[in-house]
């Protein structure tokens, strides 16, 4: 499999390639050239395989010849071990057609492990060999970072630079990164917002010498990979439920569209979606985007979401690419444009592609927190307050199929907010273990780019 870049202007590069380039040199993210698919009978013969055997068939075709079949599953086996749950991603029924995708039984009790685990491992093995030592720089809102962190510490040739806005984690979410004390983890706080940190990151892959003198890596949904391992559990899913006979839809808690593109991606590759639902808190640009074209930035509110208070949507392009016959040229112009003034219309020709498969909802925290204590009261599941969202939107979606609403991270991660909404206090897991004892280490700065690639020039060349 070969991947271009949505911009058109970027090296074409194979699966090994993009997964160690991260963001294209064009600006662009890479997508594969074409979209695999499978047939009915294909996707039929999902059926009764392990999440790990789902796993490597679905990446499969994506992975291409970078990895052997044997390798590819073995990197299965191994990332999907962690996991404290048998399945992985197990799915629980709310009432007739309302179930939840439970996608937080990895190591830091978010959806990110499912890629993050897989993607440690390929960084691990696509370096083997080799002198390079990559340099990862990543922006969070708190789920990514403790989960890249946790993928890639202490692995040699590798260092992480996690950037954070300070004082806007959940306290857990800050200690799951600060409190790994490995030397090749940085963490640093930045004084600004996610879009902030997220477009300090893309400033320094855009800044050429920076970047080749780091050999800059993603851990962001920007990096094509993180995706990849995302389509499995819509396939994984929606087998359990009926597909490929049976039409299911899906809501999902949406920020940077990196989760809910991986469902498009499912589509694409032949899995019968009746419908995706973006679900955003008030910060809705994709809501607006999506029902009226009008992709325009405003102030970032924060919310009891945090992970969906943003403003910039990385893979929007890459939907947009898709939905604009993959004209790179004009895509990058558009995106430019965005760039420049913060705002930008769809084209018809996107609006007519992206409609017959997204809905959008923009809810609130009223309807967030009735969701939560209707999930807490009548199904006995107390849900974080990302996958309270999406279920709010699920439940007021009118769809006439079994729709999935994707629990996106552990309400025990959202502790303060799941006790104002439903009155109960989620205990921390177990396996988390004496997270509140532990030294934390990081280094706050100002969002500014000479900051934070002073910094990095300081502690990342050995
Ligand atoms: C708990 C949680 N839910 C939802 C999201 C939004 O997912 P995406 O950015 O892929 O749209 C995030 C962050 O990415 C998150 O951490
Ligand atoms: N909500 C995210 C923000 C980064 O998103 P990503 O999916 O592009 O890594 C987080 O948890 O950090």
């Amino acid at each position: 499999m070969r991947y271009l870049s949505t911009r058109g202007s970027a090296p074409i590069l194979d699966f090994r390639g993009a997964t160690l380039a991260g963001l294209a040199s064009d600006g662009g993210l890479y997508v594969p050239e074409t979209w695999p698919t499978l047939t009915f009978e294909e996707i039929e013969g999902l059926a009764g395989l392990s999440y790990a055997q789902t796993a490597a068939r679905i990446m499969a075709p994506f992975v291409g010849d970078s990895l052997s079949a044997e390798e590819l599953q073995a990197l299965c086996d191994t990332a999907y071990g962690r996991f404290s749950h048998a399945a992985v991603t197990p799915l629980v029924q709310l009432d007739h057609d309302q179930w939840l995708l439970e996608l937080f039984h990895g190591p830091t009790l978010a959806f990110k492990d499912v890629a993050l685990q897989m993607l440690g491992l390929l960084f691990e093995r696509f370096l083997r060999g080799t002198d390079t030592r990559l340099t990862i720089v990543g922006a969070t809102s708190g789920d990514t970072g403790s989960a890249a962190i946790d993928a890639v510490a202490g692995r040699a040739n590798i260092d992480i630079f996690m950037l954070h806005p300070a004082g806007r984690v959940t306290e857990i979410q800050r200690r799951q990164m600060t409190t790994v004390l490995a030397p090749n983890v940085h963490n640093i706080a930045i004084e600004g917002n996610f879009d902030d940190a997220q477009a300090l990151v893309k400033a320094m892959f855009n800044d050429r010498a920076f970047a080749d003198r780091h050999t800059l890596s993603a851990v962001n949904s920007i990096n094509w990979a993180r995706l990849m391992a995302q389509i499995v559990y819509y396939f994984y899913a929606a087998v359990r439920l009926g597909a490929p006979g049976q039409r299911i839809a899906f809501s999902v808690p949406t920020g940077n569209f990196g989760d809910v593109f991986a469902g498009y991606v499912a589509a694409r590759m032949g899995l019968p979606i009746e419908r995706l639902i973006v679900a955003t808190n008030v910060n809705d640009i994709l809501h607006r985007a999506l029902s009226s074209g009008d992709y325009s930035k405003g102030q970032v509110q924060a919310t009891a979401t945090p992970s969906m208070d943003i403003q910039v949507s990385s893979n929007f392009e890459r939907l947009l690419f898709d939905a604009n016959g993959r004209d790179g040229a004009a895509l990058a112009a558009q995106m430019k444009g965005f760039e420049g003034t913060g705002a930008m219309r769809l084209t018809n020709a996107q609006r007519q592609a992206i409609a017959p498969l997204f809905t959008s909802a923009r809810v609130d925290a009223d309807d967030m927190s009735r969701a939560m204590r209707w999930a807490a009261d009548e199904a006995g599941q107390i849900l974080d307050p990302h996958s309270g969202i999406a279920l709010s939107a699920a439940r007021k979606s009118g769809l006439d199929v079994p729709v999935v609403t994707l629990a996106t991270a552990h309400p025990a991660k959202f502790t303060d907010a799941v006790e104002r909404a439903t009155g109960s206090r989620p205990a921390l897991p177990r396996r988390v273990g004496d997270l509140f004892e532990r030294e934390e280490r990081y280094t706050t700065l100002p969002a500014t780019f000479e900051a934070v690639t002073a910094f990095i020039d300081g502690h990342g060349l050995r």
